[in-house]
């Protein structure tokens, strides 16, 4: 746990040195936990100045590092006592007493930091003195080290070095001296009282948490409570993903320490402090095929961070040329209700190297004045409307609402890598996906929607991560790069869950082939589809709730029920058009076994659109729950073999005569409206001179096929009349 001491005089005050060319997200983690822990702010040396020590994750080198503490403790008094810890990779786990306490009781000169490698020169491993019994931490790691000023210069100064000779070696060369060793009095943190190095000792250290929440490790081997803990080698990923439970993140008792503890702002809020807000630049890339794009323009029109705010960039690719998504967005630039502070459609729908990291790149190129840029692909559905209100105030370099295809554990972040840079699930992958575990996440990858801030766009359009020209010849997967590149520029990429913020949709299968794609994705996105298809008042009749008393009924034994949503019947007359090949109302029906249609209509069978299927499946999923209310006893799943769209025109198709149906019973769904779209028409019941004559929008009536229930097809006197026709078990 952590210890806030008084501090009797400057002498006594620990002084901890590091090096740090840039500042960076990673340093920025550094000194917040050495803040949280009380400890001295640390004195990074270098900032500014061009790194000279090489390329440390791929080799040896930082010798700089060695000549910049020289240069460092040139003045500093002798019996000052100092740490020096590297800047990227680290984090303080405990305070000062603990850290002089411990370092009091190993009773080195100068103790180092141990690992578990012999590293850069293996051959030296056998010069090593045995460690005690029991411990695996034998060699010697450079990234951290302390002791009296006056001990720690002269021993740095043992030997000269270069800025890219390496520091670990130089430290090596000085511990297996047996002279220097016992000169200096210098001693390896066997016990990592002080120093925990991470690399091959994950399976040694537990997360605990003191009573206030605050997270630290023990080290199960040892026993010891590090206070320093070192994310050495390539071990960055699960570094820092236990950094995400080593401050105030998320613990144990207390969960989320993070999250709003208020309800987030209401929109009037907002909008009262709006002047104050950051702007931001929101770039929808609808480069590639995916459903629902209607549904992702309202669902980001509906955000509570105020429209006068942000500024609004739609990109439409080649990949999303279908006629579904065009007409979403025009519908959507069209509306004037939009109050954004400017909104700019780029169509590049004809530019086939148009490319979601090529929008991108523009974007970012062009958009410099906002404080952040919000990128959304078209597989992301933003229902949670503070989620860019959360996202903008959690203000990291990049952060990402939690977005996970429903009912499935796939979602827009990664907890870990495997050794290749790709996929790997981290323990407690599963815990954030299902939202067990609520709050913000340090995380290796994150893709499909997040917000970045200026200074990160910068830094990462200067290394290239959104050169389309590199990426092609990278071969590599878009997001995997930007991913890698923001890691290895300590870019730090988050995942936020403090709330409910949206969901992914599957586009695996997304077609442009349709007038209507969207009425495909009845199987791959089912949330979705129900969202823009499912009539709002069809659960409440198909809940366990509804008996029969409860439909409405216009003659008898018809039954009304809402099934279905107008986009639904929109888009379905849509695709009939589209496709266009309405029969032409004679007995001869080549589509028919017989090749003979007693009472034939003017109209299009699903088959012959391809949606047969789709519509049998929505049969047996939703109309099965309504046909057993209606139908007592009747428990058969629901299956047709005739199911069609009927055109009646003045002109055409005007009336059906009275006749049965072929059918146990018959759904008619009315897919336009009367008095508006056609005059006339209705369905008349002889035996109960009843007739339904105003049909709903999206309503189906139900009625027996036959015996009791001949009917016929009223006149249509004006306009054209759609109705969507399903013989139920023939
Ligand atoms: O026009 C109507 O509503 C009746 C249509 C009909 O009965 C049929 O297509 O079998
Ligand atoms: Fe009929």
């Amino acid at each position: 746990s952590v210890y806030y001491e008084k501090v009797s005089g400057a002498n006594s005050q620990l002084r901890i040195l590091t090096v740090a060319t840039e500042t960076n997200d990673a340093l920025a983690a550094f000194l917040a936990s050495a803040k949280l822990r009380g400890l001295p702010t640390p004195e990074p040396l270098g900032l500014g100045s061009d790194w000279l020590g090489g390329d440390v994750s791929r080799g040896a080198g930082g010798g700089q590092k060695i000549l910049l503490m020289r240069r460092a403790l040139a003045d500093v008094p002798d019996d000052q006592l100092v740490l020096f810890s590297d800047a990227y990779d680290a984090v303080f786990l405990a305070g000062q007493a603990a850290i002089r306490s411990a370092f009091e009781a190993s009773g080195a000169g100068v103790l180092i930091s141990a690992e578990r490698f012999c590293w850069p020169d293996q051959s030296l491993a056998d010069k090593y003195p045995k460690p005690p019994a029991g411990r695996k931490t034998a060699y010697l790691n450079s990234g951290g080290y302390m002791g009296k000023a006056g001990e720690l210069r002269r021993l740095l100064n043992y030997a000269p070095i270069t800025d890219s000779d390496d520091d670990q070696l130089f430290l090596t060369r000085a511990f297996l001296n047996p002279d220097l060793r016992q000169r200096h009095r210098m001693a390896l943190d066997y016990d990592c009282s002080v120093f925990q190095t991470l690399n091959g000792a994950l399976s040694e250290v537990s997360l605990r948490w003191d009573d206030s929440g605050l997270g630290y490790l023990r080290n199960t081997v040892t026993g010891s409570s590090p206070a320093l803990l070192h994310g050495n080698g390539p071990i960055k990923a699960e570094f820092w993903r236990l950094t995400n439970y080593l401050g105030r993140g998320w613990s144990d008792s207390l969960g989320c320490q993070h999250c709003p503890p208020m309800p987030p702002p209401t929109v009037a809020q907002l909008l009262q402090r709006q002047s104050e807000l950051p702007y931001l630049t929101v770039g929808v890339l609808l480069t590639d095929p995916a459903p629902f794009p209607d549904l992702l323009l309202a669902r980001l029109a509906e955000q509570t961070y105020p429209k006068q705010r942000i500024h609004l960039r739609i990109d439409l690719g080649p990949g999303a040329s279908a006629r579904n998504v065009h007409l979403a967005v025009r519908d959507f630039i069209d509306n004037p209700v939009h109050e954004y502070a400017s909104i700019v459609l780029n169509n590049a729908s004809d530019n086939l190297a148009f490319s979601p990291v090529s929008a991108r790149q523009i974007l970012l190129v062009n958009e410099y004045n906002s404080d952040f840029i919000f990128f959304v692909e078209p597989i992301a559905q933003l229902t949670g409307r503070d989620a860019l209100t959360q996202l903008v105030a959690v203000n990291r370099s990049i952060v990402a609402p939690l977005l996970v295809l429903p009912g499935k554990l796939w979602s827009n972040f990664w907890g870990a890598l495997n050794a290749d840079g790709y996929y790997a699930r981290s323990d407690d992958y599963l815990d954030i996906v299902s939202d067990a575990r609520r709050g913000l996440w340090n995380v290796p990858y994150v893709s499909a929607a997040y917000l970045i801030n200026r200074r990160a766009a910068q830094i990462l359009l200067k290394a290239g991560a959104f050169d389309s020209k590199r990426l092609a010849a990278s071969g590599v997967d878009y997001d995997i790069d930007f991913a890698s590149i923001a890691r290895s520029k300590n870019v730090f990429m988050h995942v936020l869950n403090t709330l409910p913020f949206g969901h992914l949709t599957d586009n695996s299968n997304t077609t442009r082939l349709h007038a209507s794609n969207d009425l495909w994705e009845i199987w791959a996105n089912p949330v979705d589809w129900e969202h823009k298809y499912m009539h709002p008042d069809y659960w409440r009749f198909a809940s366990d709730d509804a008996q029969l008393g409860d439909f409405e009924q216009p003659c008898p034994d018809v039954f009304w029920l809402p099934l279905v949503t107008p986009s639904f019947c929109h888009d379905l007359v849509a695709v009939m058009e589209s496709f266009g090949r309405w029969s032409d109302g004679t007995n001869t029906d080549p589509r028919l076994e017989g090749g003979y249609e007693n009472v034939p209509t003017r109209d299009i069978h699903m088959r012959q659109v391809g949606w047969e299927a789709h519509w049998l499946h929505f049969l047996v999923k939703y109309m099965h729950p309504i046909q057993l209310k209606l139908f007592q006893g009747y428990s058969d799943k629901p299956w047709a073999r005739m199911n069609f769209v009927v055109r009646y025109h003045p002109e055409e198709q005007k009336e059906l005569r009275p006749h049965h149906d072929a059918s146990d019973y018959t759904v008619n769904l009315a897919l336009n409206q009367v008095g508006e779209d056609f005059e006339g028409g209705g369905c008349r019941f002889p035996r109960y001179n009843c007739s339904v004559i105003a049909p709903r929008l999206g309503w189906a009536f139900v009625h027996p096929g036959r015996i009791t229930h001949l009917h016929e097809g009223l006149e249509v006197t004006k306009g054209v009349r759609y109705i969507f026709v399903t013989f139920v078990n023939p």
